[in-house]
């Protein structure tokens, strides 16, 4: 892909021509002292703060923010006068017990069946268990990459006690020996996701197919000339425009051919595969086709033995069986609102008809596979599903809800009795304010609520588009500018532009990429913004913001 890299936008310390938007306090006001501040210093700090922030959440137009915290402050303002800690694992009560686990439950009950999932049952391996989560995304993006690793790694279920032994083991230490590559899990995912998995391969110290590669089979990459990229590549442009034949130009989904190419020759050296999709992907807002993953790998699972792998515990006296690959959804903006677009395509009372057919992504997708002279085979093809609570629903801070099935849970590394609870998440101390907003996000926001405000997403990122394509068209013939490559894939809740002035991605927080679109061709260089089109986005916010773009020097001169 385009090498993209940051430039400092030399941001004006204040918006030249609006003099009045109220500035942070500054470091003078806000220096903590070992005598602490009065009553007054400490309100003009805060007023100050409150002022700024609110005029930029008024004017935040470029993250996946929903900015709607409406009844939060009225409904669970009490709620701050309590420390709640959710500590250990939500289906098990534990010793602190000044803790919203009941919510929670609800909570997870509730996506679990959006999801298309079956509740928590502990003895039904087919439910779903998870968790509410004190980071966003990022760590339940963690999460469920660390158990895929140690699912796929023969590590021990959970349940898989082995009563000698409190560390964590192989299922059977014979089966991982450093050259057995049925238990060396790779992880694909492509070139549009998160920057926070390169950062959590790192943590987890899991191998990309690219690393693998080069490290076990130099030069044996099956696309690319045999040089293994670090990323699956993302999609070509439709377009048979000649020369934007680069991803770059695409529509930021993943190339589901080289996916199945790249998945089938790791497959075929025995290992497991870790794949993680976007659904809503950061820059371009795409979805990988799920449905098309799950259907085209299920045949090469099956072909390479990675459908039913016997493991043995326990000194060989125990078996467990196993999947040899894991599919995870990173739905942090989509999981959240995508399955109320599919709900108003099928209703025709919401007037909805979308561009495309809405994706599938969760838990219900089944695939089939009835291979020459044997039994078909079916199976639920989607392991684990991540959604931040603070990207479409709004939630006042980052959390989010890691949600996976009983039948993947691993055994914990440790079991600290003092917590009454097994430790089954990834946090110690948890968040057990975020359940409580998130429920009543969720109590306040009935489905037909809900598709409301998805439909309304969608047709407010039409009329940007719309009102972009005037402000190119006026500024051709005013001042003779070059197009705004304006884009948006399609369903994307995002659309995305030529890069504003550094005023303006300063006043309405736009994020912005630099990235060459031709490999190796710094002429090819586009600097871009984009704007996310959240439930909370309304018409007059577009228009002020679209009214900023017709000034004479709302753009940079094109260098
Ligand atoms: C540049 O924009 C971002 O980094 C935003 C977070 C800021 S907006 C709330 N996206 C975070 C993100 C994440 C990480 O989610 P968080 O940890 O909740 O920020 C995971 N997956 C996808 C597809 C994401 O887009």
């Amino acid at each position: 892909r385009g090498d993209v890299f940051t430039e400092d936008l030399a941001v004006p310390e204040q918006e030249i021509w609006n003099p009045y938007p109220p500035a942070p306090p500054t470091a003078e006001q806000l220096k903590l002292k070992r005598t602490g501040l009065t009553p007054a210093e400490r309100a003009a700090a805060l007023d100050r703060l409150a002022a700024h922030l609110e005029y930029k959440r008024d004017h935040l137009l470029g993250y996946q923010v929903n900015a709607n915290m409406a009844g939060y402050a009225e409904d669970l303002g009490r709620f701050l006068r309590t420390h709640i800690n959710n500590i250990g694992d939500p289906f098990q009560d534990g010793g602190l017990k000044v803790n919203s686990k009941v919510v929670e439950q609800a909570v997870l009950n509730y996506f679990a069946e959006l999801w298309r999932g079956k509740p928590h049952v502990p003895a039904d391996r087919e439910s779903c268990w998870g968790y509410g989560l004190s980071m966003g995304s990022t760590e339940g993006n963690m999460y469920a990459l660390w158990n895929a690793r140690d699912y796929l790694s023969g590590r021990r279920l959970l349940g898989e006690e082995e009563s000698d032994s409190a560390s964590l083991t192989y299922a059977d230490p014979q089966d991982a020996t450093p050259d057995n590559t049925a238990y060396q899990p790779v992880v694909f995912y492509s070139e549009d996701t998160h920057y926070s998995f390169n950062k959590s391969v790192r943590v987890l110290n899991l191998p990309t197919f690219g690393e693998l590669g080069r490290k076990l089979y130099p030069k044996q990459c099956p696309i690319n000339d045999g040089i293994w990229p670090d990323e699956v590549p993302s999609a070509l442009p439709g377009t048979t425009h000649r020369d934007e034949q680069y991803s770059t130009y695409g529509p930021g989904s993943i190339d589901v051919d080289k996916l199945v190419t790249l998945v089938d020759f790791f497959a075929g050296k025995g290992h497991p595969i870790i794949i993680s999709l976007n659904f809503g992907s950061t820059f371009k807002g795409a979805y990988d086709p799920v449905r098309e993953v799950a259907d085209r790998l299920l045949p090469v699972f099956h072909q390479h033995k990675l459908i039913d792998r016997e493991l043995h515990y326990g000194q060989g006296r125990k078996t467990d069986h196993r999947r040899g690959f894991w599919i995870h959804v990173d739905g942090a903006l989509g999981a959240g609102y995508v399955p109320f677009l599919a709900k108003a395509e099928k209703d025709p009372k919401y007037g909805y008809t979308p561009d495309v057919a809405v994706p599938e992504f969760d838990f219900g997708i089944r695939s089939r596979y009835a291979p020459t002279g044997a039994d078909p085979v079916e199976l639920d093809m989607v392991a684990s599903i991540v959604v931040s609570g603070h990207k479409w629903m709004g939630a006042p801070w980052p959390c989010g809800i890691f949600m996976t099935k009983v039948k993947y849970q691993m055994q914990p590394p440790s079991k600290p009795d003092y917590i009454g609870s097994l430790d089954t998440t990834f946090a110690g101390s948890r968040n057990g304010f975020s359940p409580i907003v998130l429920w009543d996000h969720i109590a306040s926001n009935p489905d037909g609520k809900q598709i409301s405000l998805a439909v309304h997403s969608q047709r407010m990122a039409a009329y940007l588009v719309e009102q972009l394509h005037k402000v190119q068209a006026y500024r051709q013939l005013k001042f003779n500018e070059d197009t705004l490559f304006i884009d948006r894939t399609p369903l994307a809740i995002t659309v995305r532009f030529r890069r504003p002035s550094a005023r303006l991605v300063a006043k309405w927080s736009l994020s912005t990429v630099s990235m060459r679109m031709n490999p190796g061709d710094d002429g090819s260089i586009r600097h871009l913004a984009h704007v996310f089109l959240m439930a909370s986005t309304t018409q007059d916010k577009i228009d002020a913001f679209v009214t900023d773009l017709y000034a004479y020097d709302a753009f940079d001169a094109i260098d």
